[in-house]
């Protein structure tokens, strides 16, 4: 975690759901964005959770991820109170695959928006703050670039070696895009 004043906080419903949202801090930490993690129940601790969000702006954050499951109302109550952007991750409980959680944070009433991710999203949550903080820095903008350029050379092996796979046990058939 860098040292310097965090910008992104990720705050979810409880330290349970921390195995799953420890992939928005890992995202955050390949950027070296600086961050603060904590517990914020919207269920269990509404006065706290409201003081959170009020505060969170003058406290020099710029976004918020919020992970939650089952009846997830964190990301969708903080987005009431703060202007900041807030990104949710519904977290997958036991029963109904997260699609509880999903439903929960992602069907917001228009003005007050949630970006939603997908169930378990959580890296996605932590890209997704890097780059709502890019759109003002340069640098986290080539950095970004480079990351995307990264994900495309991988991408680009991996179609490179299926096609070697399939080529080599059909007997020399190509397909795909050639390059
Ligand atoms: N969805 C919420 C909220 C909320 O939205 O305020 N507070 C806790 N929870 C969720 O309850 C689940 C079970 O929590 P426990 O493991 O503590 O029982 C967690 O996934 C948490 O996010």
């Amino acid at each position: 975690m860098s040292r310097n004043s965090p910008v992104v906080g990720i705050v979810m419903g409880s330290d349970s759901d921390w195995p799953v949202m420890e992939a928005a801090a890992e995202a955050l930490d390949e950027f070296e964005i600086s961050y603060e993690v904590d517990v914020v129940s919207a269920h269990r601790m509404p006065r706290e959770m409201i003081a959170y969000g009020e505060q969170a702006a003058g406290r020099g954050l710029k976004v918020i991820i919020a992970g939650a499951g089952g009846a997830a109302h964190l990301p969708g109550m903080l987005a009431s109170v703060t202007p900041l952007p807030v990104i949710g991750v519904p977290v997958p409980l036991k029963h109904l695959d997260g699609m509880d959680s999903l439903l929960s944070i992602v069907q917001m009433p228009a003005g007050v928006p949630v970006a939603t991710v997908s169930v378990g999203g959580a890296r996605n949550a932590g890209l997704l703050a890097a780059r709502i903080l890019a759109a003002h820095d340069e640098e986290l903008l080539a950095r970004m670039r480079e990351f995307q350029q990264e994900l495309n050379e991988q991408a680009t092996e991996k179609g490179k070696r299926l096609r070697a796979r399939i080529e080599g046990a059909a007997g020399g058939f190509g397909f795909g895009t050639g390059t």
